[in-house]
């Protein structure tokens, strides 16, 4: 079982005499298993510690079966040579790496699942996410052994809403937030008064909010949410994860440039822009400590860095554990 992955259109003779397709990097590992005492210790995936590989080690969906209880075994197998010593426990050579896994034990026994679970919540969208746990589930794991919400008791089926609704519309208002409207800035009066009117009118839309840090993006959204839902609407609250953007190379400006700007949804967004920094203006020993950055005041390091002092950092902190409590 050696997978080679080639594009439709290619020609199959050339993909199969193609040089080193016979190589990849679980056949490189098997043969530094064979010609390496100090190999056979190490699992698979801890081998780029010790080894270099020109390129990454690749992950396996449950869905894609046989191919993941292979990374299932190289997971927790040392020492194999080749696939078939991968199949055999006990000194039998196993028709497969599931039955193989599961005879080491693997399958119930181990946390593979979870883990893999808890790895695409890194990067896997919600749709994916969702089928990943259906087919955990239809693997044998039990759904109760997931730390799952309880389902909330008062939802009554016969009130002809589905749960969602429900529970949406059912958001306790945070009584402070509803009072945030009226102390708004000029440019954050803008904003909200453009997307109020698409609600008022039912038009819908699509909007950028758009501000540096400080500048009152999230008094914004607390200021609309408080509204909406007090009109008895539903307004959901959702947040990316962000991973992307701090895994991806290049700046944010970059990344924006390459996502967002290029999605075909950017010529409909309406742009709202924030400018003011609200953080600053609501505390000055901030601003002026902002000014003396931008006056090149403050100590840097090599990279043009300034070390963030702890006094606005332990403020912060301490605003964040009132927010909290
Ligand atoms: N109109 C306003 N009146 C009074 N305070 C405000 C106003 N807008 C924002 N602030 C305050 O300014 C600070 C920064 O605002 P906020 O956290 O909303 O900014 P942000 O753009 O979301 O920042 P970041 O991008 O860093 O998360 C907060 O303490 C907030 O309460």
């Amino acid at each position: 079982m050696h997978m080679v992955s080639f594009q439709a259109a290619q020609n199959i003779e050339r993909v199969v005499n193609r040089e080193g397709v016979e190589k990849s990097m679980l056949t490189e590992y098997f043969e530094a298993n064979r010609l390496h005492e100090d190999a056979r210790s190490i699992l698979y995936r801890d081998f780029p510690e010790w080894y270099t590989w020109q390129t990454r080690i690749v992950s396996a969906h449950p869905a894609e079966g046989e191919r993941y209880y292979l990374r299932v075994l190289l997971n927790h197998v040392t020492h194999a040579t080749s696939y078939e010593d991968l199949r055999t426990v006990n000194g039998e050579i196993l028709p497969t790496f599931h039955e193989a896994a599961e005879r080491r034990g693997l399958i119930e026994g181990d946390n593979t699942l979870d883990e893999s679970l808890t790895e695409s919540t890194l990067y896997e969208m919600p749709s994916s996410l969702r089928r990943l746990f259906a087919t955990i589930l239809s693997m044998g794991k039990e759904i109760e052994s997931f730390p799952l919400p309880d389902i909330q008791e008062e939802y009554d089926t016969s009130i002809g809403v589905t749960r969602e609704i429900f529970e949406e519309s059912t958001i306790e208002l945070n009584v402070e937030d509803t009072y945030l409207s009226d102390s708004l800035n000029s440019d954050q009066r803008a904003a909200y008064d453009e997307i109020m009117s698409a609600i008022d009118r039912d038009e819908g839309g699509v909007f950028f909010v758009d501000g540096p840090g400080g500048t009152g993006k999230t008094f914004l959204y607390r200021a609309l949410l408080a509204v909406v839902r007090g009109q008895k609407k539903i307004a959901i609250a959702t947040a990316t994860s962000g991973v992307a953007a701090s895994i991806m190379p290049g700046s944010r400006a970059q990344i924006i440039n390459s996502s967002l700007r290029r999605s075909y949804l950017w010529d409909s967004m309406r742009h709202l822009k924030l400018v003011r920094n609200m953080r600053a203006h609501s505390d000055p020993w901030f601003a002026e400590y902002l000014l003396h950055i931008g006056d090149g005041k403050e100590e840097t390091n090599r990279d043009g860095e300034v070390a963030f002092q702890t006094r606005y950092v332990c403020q912060e902190l301490g605003r964040t554990l009132t927010l909290i409590h």
